[in-house]
Formats: C-alpha cells, structure tokens, sequence
C-alpha cells in the first residue's frame, strides 16, 4: 500500500477491481483504520472539476457580504443550515475569528438542498453535485469495505446508510490578524461524531495524531492545479470517527486531528469540506454483536445523533468528549 509521507493511500479504484484485488483492498482498508484511523484515497472517480468548483462555491459563499452570511446565524443547533463564527478575544481588546462554519444537511440532497443558501448563484448545483459524488463514489464504497473489512459482511449497514444523514461542514479559516503572533490553532484536537469523514480543502493545514508515536502528522495537500495531463485532483483525507470506533468495539480508532492556520506570512484565507456520515437521527450506533466475544468485552454505551447533539447543548462541562463518556469501564 502507498503513502504519502506516514499518511497512507488507499487506491478505490481496486475495491471495484478483480476479487482478489478488491480483497487485498478491503484488508488495506481494515488496517489504516485500526492502525491510524485517517487516510487519503485516490482513484475515487469523482472528477477534479468537480472538486474545484466544490471548493470554489465554498469560497464564493464565504465572499459574501456578511449580512447575507448571519442571515442563517442562529442558536438553534438542531436547524438543517446554520452559520457559525468561532472567535476569541485577544490581550489588546481584539477579537480574533478562530474560523466561520456553514453547516449543512445534505443526505437525502433532494430533502435539504432547497434549504441551502441561494446565493451564490451556483452554489446549490455545484455543491450538490460534489455532495451526491461524495456519497456515491466515496462513502458508500467505503463503508462497504470497512464492514467487510470487520468480517461482518459488505452489506451490513446498507440498510442504515440508506436511511441516515449526512451533514456538510463549510470551513473559512481568515488569515490571522497581525497580532495573533504563533497562536495559529484553529480547531484543536477533536474526534468527529460520525462513521467516516470526507475532507476537501484549499490550503494545507489539517494534521493527524499518529496514536502509535505520538507525533502530529501534517495531512499532504494537494491543490490539484498543478502540472500533469490531466492534473492530479485535489486531496481527499478520510477519518474514522466516533460512530465506527463504538460500532467496531474500539478495533478501528477515531482520527484526532486539528487544523493549524496562519504560520508564516499568509495573507489567504483556508478554505474546508468536511462530509460526515451518520445514520437517522434516533437509530441507535451499538457495538456490533458479532464483535463481542469474552476477550472483547462490550467497550461502548450505544448512543444517537441526537444525544450527540444533546452532548453539545449542555456544553462539556465534564470536560470529557463525547467517544469517552461513552466508554464501558
Ligand atoms: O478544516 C479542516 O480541514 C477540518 C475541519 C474539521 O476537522 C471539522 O470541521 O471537524
Ligand atoms: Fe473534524
């Protein structure tokens, strides 16, 4: 299997290969998620047009003028799109924007697309368009691989997947104001509550903990405008979240990443997608059965996005994350 630096590359194209490719794959597969728990994919299909004008329409909106962008502010996090700055005050009295989200429901696309911003006028086509490729060119052949991958069936959670949900995280990450000295954090260490996660972005800047040495691994970045006929497409990074560490009782590792942003002299804004994959909002994510055994004990309570959401409401006042309040001692 190839690598880019110690970030590992699973080639999709394999998985609809022969049988013996796809099955040297799918075990490709089951090992970066159980050893690191993040990847990147190539041969994915979804064409570089595709994911520049993903990129693009994310950048368009983020260009608009601030009163069409906090017209979708709101508290109400349980809304199917809603605008979100995270900010922190400086020594001087400044406030420095940490980042800007648009989130967005996009599973079913033909159930929330009409709730998505109408401006930029493209946004809704373009977006769309990566939304439904993510799904069915990426996601859906993933999640296949990985529950084979855990020998419990290719086709073990079609029936959640089809029923689920799926969400978009839009990320503008400002260039720092010149006081911001090294402090360039922008999202610290976190799990993502999810099965998988799709990352798209402009810029550098995401980085993985390797569990193994305890180093902070820089995800290789890609832009996709660079030379070579056609040229190559933009990088994808994978994580496997909190959902598939419970399911899979701990044997495959939510990715803990972070996003670092403004060291050096940058003058540009960092632009992100982040799709993650849920199931229905009540369905409940258990450790699956045929993965407990005497040696493997049952390591994780059973939860929903809704209780996730829940989680987030009351705010950490445990200061624990959500994957280890979870956690069966
Ligand atoms: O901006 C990125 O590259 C990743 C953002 C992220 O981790 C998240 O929104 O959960
Ligand atoms: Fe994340």
């Amino acid at each position: 299997m190839d690598s880019a630096g110690d970030v590992p590359i699973i080639d999709l194209s394999k998985l609809r290969g022969t049988s013996s490719e796809r099955s040297a794959a799918v075990q490709d597969v089951g090992r970066v998620c159980q050893e690191k728990g993040f990847f990147q994919v190539i041969n994915h299909g979804i064409s570089t047009d595709i994911l520049r004008n993903a990129l693009a329409a994310a950048a368009a909106f983020f260009s608009l003028p601030m009163d069409d962008r906090s017209a979708l502010a709101s508290d109400d996090i349980t809304l199917p799109v809603r605008y979100v700055t995270s900010s922190s005050a400086l020594d001087g009295g400044e406030v420095k924007v940490h980042r800007h989200v648009l989130k967005q429901y996009s599973y079913p696309l033909e159930k929330w697309i009409g709730n998505w911003p109408a401006k930029p006028s493209q946004y809704r086509e373009k977006m769309g368009k990566y939304a439904r490729e993510v799904r069915n060119k990426l996601v859906s052949d993933l999640m296949e691989a990985i529950t084979e991958s855990l020998g419990l069936g290719r086709y073990y959670l079609s029936s959640q997947m089809e029923n689920g949900f799926e969400m978009m995280l839009l990320s503008l990450y400002p260039p720092p104001p010149v006081s911001s000295g090294s402090d360039d954090l922008r999202c610290g260490d976190h799990t993502d509550y999810t099965f998988i996660s799709v990352i798209l972005s402009t810029h550098e800047g995401l980085e993985e903990l390797d569990r193994v040495t305890g180093a902070w691994l820089a995800a290789p970045h890609r832009r996709g405008a660079e030379g070579g006929s056609p040229p190559p497409p933009p990088s994808l990074t994978v994580h496997v979240g909190d959902c598939l560490e419970a399911m899979s009782n701990g044997r495959y590792r939510a990715a803990v990443h972070r996003v670092l942003w403004g060291r050096g002299d940058t003058d540009t804004s960092r632009v992100s997608i982040t799709s993650l994959t849920n199931w229905a909002m009540d369905e409940s994510v258990e450790v699956a059965k045929e993965l407990v055994d005497d040696r493997h004990p049952t390591m994780y309570k059973g939860s929903t996005l809704r209780d996730y959401t829940r989680f987030l409401l009351a705010g950490r006042a445990s200061g624990s994350t959500f994957l280890e309040s979870l956690k069966i001692n």
